[in-house]
């Protein structure tokens, strides 16, 4: 009899929670700590080992916390956030961001959160986006205004295509091939859409597209996956449909004041129990009734349920077993992160002053996107700091190289291509989402058939080892997609916990 009330009282609980979590509701659940541990053993160290204290391992765990759960994180790191990464202002003025930076009207947990763990939402801090009047495009050695493009002899795009920056160009296209409905978020994983599975190349093939052009649209300054030949256009199907539902919610998006990654350290300050930092994990065994972490220092840890939040790209580094199977373990191995190199500079001189030429350039080069940021929220015209933001083959190439090395070729190139940045630039700070055996890349992406083949099977527990984690997320992308995923594994643990 007191066990059933227990059992009753533990649904409820999970009943509430989930629709707290599902409706988004603002109020906070707190139960009491361990006020139903359910029955961990004197050999457990909790009920659930979290791997990962970004904002899927941080929400599943304080899902968990709430529900009466004894739980602990282990980390890598000896920060907290994971891809979502704040500068230190010591680093670089205006703490631009060097992970997730955008966050949506519709991105209703990240929303919750920051508003229950008291941390508040100011303005947007674009990135990689120049205001009006801003950006100038270097193409093929050449500096050319954005007025200038659509008719300029450099530009050999087919019609309807030669207005408006050449990484955007395609999208209006693609919205119009789109085919999933646009209240579904779930239907890019649906295999009736299958044959659009296919290589975003094929599609620009097929509109008239020279490889060339295509190399200019989709293979610069792409902020998804390398090239037009290694993406599946239905990935871009998804972005577009998310983005609709994003652009209709009548939420506020913005950025975190003093940096996104005040939300992670909110949410860690909110959860009460073991947090385990600079603690990387070598191996994690699912065994009859438990499982064992072992970390790199060889110490183990034991729970009856183990939640791994790793990307792809670094959970491919540690041993699981038994080992993933068929297409999970095809999915594990294959799935890759978006290449994202980032040099910082601080600006000496007003150096657009000096050549009349916009602060920000988009460059079919080394120097890739190179922006000047104005991340002061009391001098919002203010040039804070300047980036030059690396993706695609360029971000590879530079991450390849000795850090020095990469350094002095980019700001020599950056030197070369406008005689104004001579002197201008002093570098202060380097970072690489590639070379970065925790994260290897900024996030997936969906090489042509790999939705079809795995994007379903990716968060298949093993044993009792489950899985969580961006990758992973359904309806969402990005940071809410992150934490979408550690509430579908905590609400799917707390079934099997009881
Ligand atoms: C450059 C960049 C730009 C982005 N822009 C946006 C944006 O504008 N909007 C948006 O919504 N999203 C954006 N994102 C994506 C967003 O930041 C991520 O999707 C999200 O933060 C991922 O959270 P996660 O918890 O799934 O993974 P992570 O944050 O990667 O968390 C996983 C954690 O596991 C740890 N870990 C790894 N290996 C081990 C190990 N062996 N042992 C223990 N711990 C380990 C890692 O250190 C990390 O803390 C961007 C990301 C990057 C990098």
């Amino acid at each position: 009899m007191k066990n059933e009330k227990k059992i009753q009282q533990s649904i409820n609980r999970r009943e509430m929670l989930k629709k707290s979590g599902l409706a988004l509701a603002a109020a906070p659940f707190y139960f009491g700590l361990n006020s139903c541990v359910s029955g961990a053993k004197k050999t457990m160290d909790a009920d659930v080992i979290i791997v990962g204290a970004g904002l899927a391992g941080l929400n599943a765990a304080l899902l968990f916390e709430q529900a009466g759960f004894k739980v602990k994180i282990v980390e890598a790191t000896d920060r907290l956030g994971g891809r979502v990464h704040t500068a230190k202002e010591s680093d670089v003025p205006g703490h631009p961001e060097l992970g997730g930076n955008g966050i949506g009207g519709g991105y209703a947990r990240v929303l919750d959160a920051a508003q229950k763990y008291g941390v508040s939402m100011g303005p947007m801090r674009p990135r990689t986006e120049a205001r009006k009047g801003e950006l100038v495009y270097r193409i093929k050695n050449n500096f050319i205004l954005p007025e200038e493009w659509p008719t300029h002899d450099l530009n050999t795009l087919p019609e309807g295509y030669r207005k408006g920056l050449p990484a955007y160009v395609t999208w209006g296209h693609f919205g119009k091939i789109n085919p999933l409905p646009e209240n579904d978020l779930a239907a890019w994983r649906d295999p009736k859409y299958k044959d659009w599975d296919k290589s975003t190349y094929s599609v620009l093939k097929d509109e008239g597209f020279s490889d060339d052009d295509i190399k200019l649209v989709m293979g610069t300054n792409s902020s998804y996956g390398v090239d037009a030949q290694n993406i599946s256009i239905m990935m871009y199907f998804q972005i577009l449909t998310w983005i609709g539902q994003q652009n209709a919610s009548t939420g506020k998006g913005g950025a975190i004041v003093g940096g996104n990654q005040r939300l992670p350290e909110a949410m860690a300050a909110a959860f009460k129990q073991d947090i385990m930092l600079s603690s990387p994990v070598k191996s994690i065994a699912s065994e009859a009734d438990a499982t064992t972490i072992t970390l790199d220092n060889g110490n183990t840890l034991r729970a009856p349920y183990c939640l791994v939040t790793l990307p792809a790209s670094a959970l491919r580094r540690i041993q699981i077993s038994p080992s993933a199977q068929g297409i999970q373990q095809k999915g594990f191995q294959n799935l890759d992160y978006t290449p994202v190199v980032q040099l910082h500079y601080v600006p000496k001189k007003k150096y657009w002053e000096e050549d009349g030429l916009p602060p920000s350039m988009w460059c079919d080069n080394l120097a890739g996107r190179f922006m000047a940021l104005k991340n002061d929220l009391q001098d919002p015209d203010r040039v804070t700091s300047c980036v030059a933001f690396l993706n695609s083959n360029v971000a590879l190439e530079i991450d390849k190289m000795k850090q020095e090395d990469a350094i002095a070729l980019v700001t020599k190139t950056l030197e070369d291509i406008r005689p104004s940045l001579k002197g201008a630039l002093d570098f202060t700070y380097y970072w690489t989402w590639v070379n970065n055996p925790y994260a290897g890349g900024a996030y997936a992406y969906w090489k042509p058939g790999e939705i079809t083949d795995f994007a379903n099977n990716l968060a298949d527990p093993i044993g009792r080892i489950h899985f969580a984690g961006e990758h992973t997320a359904v309806m969402n992308r990005g940071m809410e997609g992150a934490m979408e995923s550690g509430e579908r594994a905590a609400f799917e643990l707390m079934d099997l916990l009881g």
